[in-house]
């Protein structure tokens, strides 16, 4: 409920009118009953055939307190949906920011999948029960209430009887929803399973037909389907259990109600339109109680998504930003790694005792087997991490020191598995820097050796389809290279970026870098010699720590684990 009046107040203006309107349509529906306890205890006995007048006067009167009461409903409930909608809107937009602003470990933590739950079976949960409280929040409680106080009017005795069976329903609805309630985080937990079983199924959707694994994948999926289903029917069973049981209480208490009226009339305390209206009143106060169960359910599912988004929300800011700006002193190293240590887990170190400096314009090359570490440098010296131990200096300063924007802004940074949006070339390329132009762009594929986007037909104007399905593995990592180049960044990294390149367009792109960006910082990390043997120091990694460090020459006399490779790689040419 706090979630939802969090999300209802900037509307409180708009709402209070709708709200207002629910309550007066919801009065007039009230009066329905009255006016025909009146019609046919007052009007019907006094009125003859000759003049139907009181009759017809009575049923227009009927007629326009009901248009009104539906007249005003329907402005109150488009008005519920129109706030609920933009509730929801600046909420997701909330969300999608925060989750930008979430650190690469706290992503870890919650799993895409669960963000991407969150973020749209959460949100729209919250945008149901948003709606519907609206709709329903003022108008059961007006007709429950107000259904008692007419029928104290029509006979205080009967609406006694008829309230004594109230308890009875508050303890049936409490003690269901106790149980229910938890039930709808649970659902969630399956609905984010499900998602990331879906999504991996569509990421690796060639592996998987490759591997024939496809069998194996739909048994997955059937099976957290199933788990979903589940989960949906036991939470759905157990609160319908809430309409019957009131079902039942309320029709012994209406059976109590005509027993006792049939007494009342025969005593003259009551009349035939009374028990009419009585009647009525009673079936609005039920309609009533089963809006406040559903007003419960949506609560209950608002309760459970709210906490799941306010976790995202409340999650504090892991990486803190640096407050100072980044001064340029080409005296100082460009980066230095001083000591530095870290662990994903907190537990094992995956990089231990880091240490190296590299001045402006320098290349450092990184180079070492699956999981040594290498892509972990890269992820904390972008601040998608921060360091456990030891420190990274940028010009001298700790990063931590500096605007995370401001750093990330200055290194251009090309992963293996980067994304290629489903938009042109250009746009790719550009990817919403309005400083970058047609220039930039053109030299960026220059020294990207992306000289094959000229060729294709509509050039720059080529529409990628998604994750760049339509370009060879060669062709997507040189568009990404160009697109890091274009950004002129001070620092580019390429991270395992050239090895779908053949050896040829390797170096070309190599020496171009060179020439070109001469004052550009670069880190390579490769699998290939060929690729980094030019750089001005290289890191031998094995197990998270510099096991060799120092140039292509001194390497292969230093290293005998570089000897090996430079002796499996390229044979007798690099020794
Ligand atoms: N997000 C993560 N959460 C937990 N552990 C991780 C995470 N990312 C990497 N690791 C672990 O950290 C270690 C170093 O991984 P890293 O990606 O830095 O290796 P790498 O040398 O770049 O490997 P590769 O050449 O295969 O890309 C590995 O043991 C890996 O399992």
């Amino acid at each position: 409920m706090k979630k939802i009046l969090e999300l209802l107040k900037p509307f409180w203006r708009t709402l209070t009118v709708s709200l207002t309107l629910k309550m007066l349509g919801s009065i007039t529906d009230l009066f329905l009953p009255f006016l025909i306890a009146y019609m046919i205890d007052d009007v019907i006995p006094t009125t003859t055939t000759d003049n139907l007048w009181p009759i017809y006067m009575v049923g227009i009167y009927m007629f326009l307190i009901a248009l009104a009461g539906w007249l005003m409903n329907i402005f109150a409930n488009r008005t519920a949906e129109r706030i609920a909608a933009e509730a929801i809107r600046e909420l997701r937009h909330e969300v999608f920011e925060k989750i930008e602003g979430l650190s690469s470990a706290q992503i870890d933590q919650f799993t895409r999948p669960s963000l991407i739950s969150r973020m749209t079976t959460d949100t729209y949960n919250l945008y149901n029960s948003t709606a519907g409280i609206q709709r329903l929040g003022v108008r059961a409680p007006v007709l429950l209430i107000g259904g008692i106080l007419m029928s104290f009017l029509v006979d205080p005795i009967l609406t006694l009887v008829m309230i004594a069976t109230l308890p009875f329903i508050g303890l049936v609805v409490y003690t269901v929803s106790k149980k229910g309630i938890p039930l709808y985080k649970e659902i969630q937990v399956r609905v984010d399973r499900l998602i990331r079983t879906v999504r991996e199924f569509i990421t690796g959707a060639r592996v998987i037909k490759s591997l024939s694994m496809s069998e194996h994948e739909q048994q997955r999926f059937e099976k957290d389907n199933q788990r979903t289903v589940d989960g949906e029917l036991k939470a759905s069973i157990t609160m319908a259990k809430i309409n019957p049981l009131m079902n039942g209480i309320v029709n012994i208490g209406l059976v109590l109600v005509l027993v006792f009226g049939a007494f009342r009339l025969d005593q003259g305390y009551v009349q035939k339109g009374d028990i009419t209206a009585f009647v009525t009143y009673f079936t609005i106060i039920l309609n009533a109680m089963m809006s406040i169960t559903r007003v419960f359910v949506m609560l209950s599912r608002a309760q459970a998504s709210g906490a799941r988004i306010d976790e995202i929300l409340n999650a504090p800011n892991d990486i803190q930003d640096g407050t100072e700006d980044i001064v340029v002193n080409s005296k100082l190293p460009h980066i230095a790694f001083n000591h530095v240590s870290f662990s994903y887990n907190k537990q094992k170190y995956n990089v231990e005792d880091i240490s190296f400096e590299l001045f402006e314009g320098q290349t450092l090359g990184i180079i070492g087997s699956t999981g040594s570490g290498k892509t972990t440098l890269v992820n904390l010296l972008m601040r998608f991490y921060d360091t456990t131990d030891g420190e990274i200096l940028y010009y001298g300063k700790p990063i931590q020191t500096l605007k995370v924007k401001d750093l990330r802004s200055r290194i251009g940074l090309v992963l293996q598995q980067d994304l290629i949006f489903s938009e042109s070339i250009y746009q790719n390329i550009q990817f919403n820097r309005n400083k970058i132009g047609h220039y930039d762009i053109d030299m960026a594929t220059r020294i990207a050796q992306a000289e094959f986007i000229y060729e294709r037909e509509d050039a720059f104007e080529a529409m990628m389809a998604t994750r760049g399905m339509n370009l060879s593995g060669g062709q997507k990592q040189r568009i990404l290279i160009a697109r890091a180049i274009a950004g002129k960044p001070d620092v580019l990294i390429l991270d395992d970026a050239s090895s779908a390149l053949d050896y040829q367009t390797d170096m070309k792109m190599r020496k171009k870098l060179n020439e070109t960006l001469a004052h550009t910082t670069k880190i390579i990390i490769a699998q290939r010699i060929s690729s980094l043997k030019e750089a001005d120091l290289i890191l031998v990694m094995d197990e998270g720590k510099i096991i060799a460090k120092g140039t292509h020459e001194t390497l292969l006399k230093t290293s005998s684990t570089y000897q090996l490779l430079a002796k499996h790689q390229m044979g007798g040419a690099a020794l």
